[in-house]
């Protein structure tokens, strides 16, 4: 297995009328290609700014983002990604809003070749029958759903998803994270995924991260085996309560609220 994305040394400020706020500070990141990668950390250390890196819409001061070998210098069509916020456009159906994609990345599926790819992928997700629909006529579960599709329509490489089940009830989160397991299995991409969920973490990923507070290093790696279908009983289990305590203590660190060798 190569890495898909390497993350080296990754350092950032943002400028601000105070002076520069500090974000990262020496990131490491290694994704295997077709691996899931969980990042979770305490609020505001950095999550969404490395997502911004791995995608090309900046550029740190310092350290390098590589995906597929080639240094990441700007934006790249060959990432796809969903956000809490689904963000349709209500003018546009269902099945309109996911080929938007294909529209705009270079040598896109056109025509009838790219409607059935949008069909193939709603009927993935469950929503065969809804291509016509408006988003307002879809519960945020649906929605949800349609904005995977739309990050996977183009076949990117990497899948970046920042808390794209957060704002979902408990049920069809559940729901969803058995979705993405599906759909990974029949249209394999390598993904990062930001959540404050460590159930979500350790359900769908099979590294998870934990960034210290800010500025965010890598400060606990914990690796999955998912060598083995998912299944959502597997939360129930000692080896995940075991899993979520190890977490919890990491995030605790993280938080500064315990001293980092009373957990080690
Ligand atoms: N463009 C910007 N200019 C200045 N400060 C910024 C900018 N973008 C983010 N920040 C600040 O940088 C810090 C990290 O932001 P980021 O969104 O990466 O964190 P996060 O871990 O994703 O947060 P959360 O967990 O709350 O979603 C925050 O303090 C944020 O206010």
């Amino acid at each position: 297995m190569t890495a898909l994305i390497e993350i080296k040394g990754v350092r950032h400020a943002y400028p601000t009328a105070a002076g520069p706020l500090p974000v990262l500070d020496g990131l490491e990141l290694s994704v295997e290609e077709g691996g899931f990668c969980a990042v979770v950390g305490p609020s505001g250390c950095g999550k969404s700014t490395l997502t911004r890196l791995i995608a090309g819409l900046m550029r740190p001061d310092e350290g390098e983002v590589w995906l597929h070998g080639e240094r990441v210098r700007g934006p790249r069509s060959t990432v796809g990604m969903a956000f809490q916020n689904p963000v349709l456009l209500e003018w546009r159906s269902i099945l309109k809003n996911v080929m938007l994609p294909l529209e705009i990345v270079p040598n896109g599926l056109k025509g009838e070749a790219a409607k059935d790819r949008a069909r193939h992928l709603l009927s993935l997700v469950g929503l065969e029958g809804f291509e016509d629909k408006r988003p307002s006529e879809l519960s945020g579960g649906m929605r949800q759903r349609a904005s995977l599709c739309r990050a996977l329509v183009h076949q990117p490489e990497v899948l970046i998803l920042d808390e794209p089940f957060g704002a979902l009830d408990a049920f069809t989160r559940e729901d969803l994270w058995q979705t993405m397991h599906d759909l990974k299995a029949k249209e394999p991409f390598t993904g990062v995924l930001i959540t404050h969920d460590l159930r979500e973490s350790i359900f769908l990923g099979d590294q998870v991260v934990v960034l210290s507070g800010r500025p965010a290093r890598t400060q606990y790696v914990m690796t999955i085996d998912r060598s083995a279908p998912a299944n959502l009983e597997e939360l129930y289990t000692a080896e995940a309560a075991e899993r979520l305590t190890i977490l919890r203590h990491q995030i605790e660190i993280a938080q500064g609220r315990v001293p980092e060798e009373v957990a080690s």
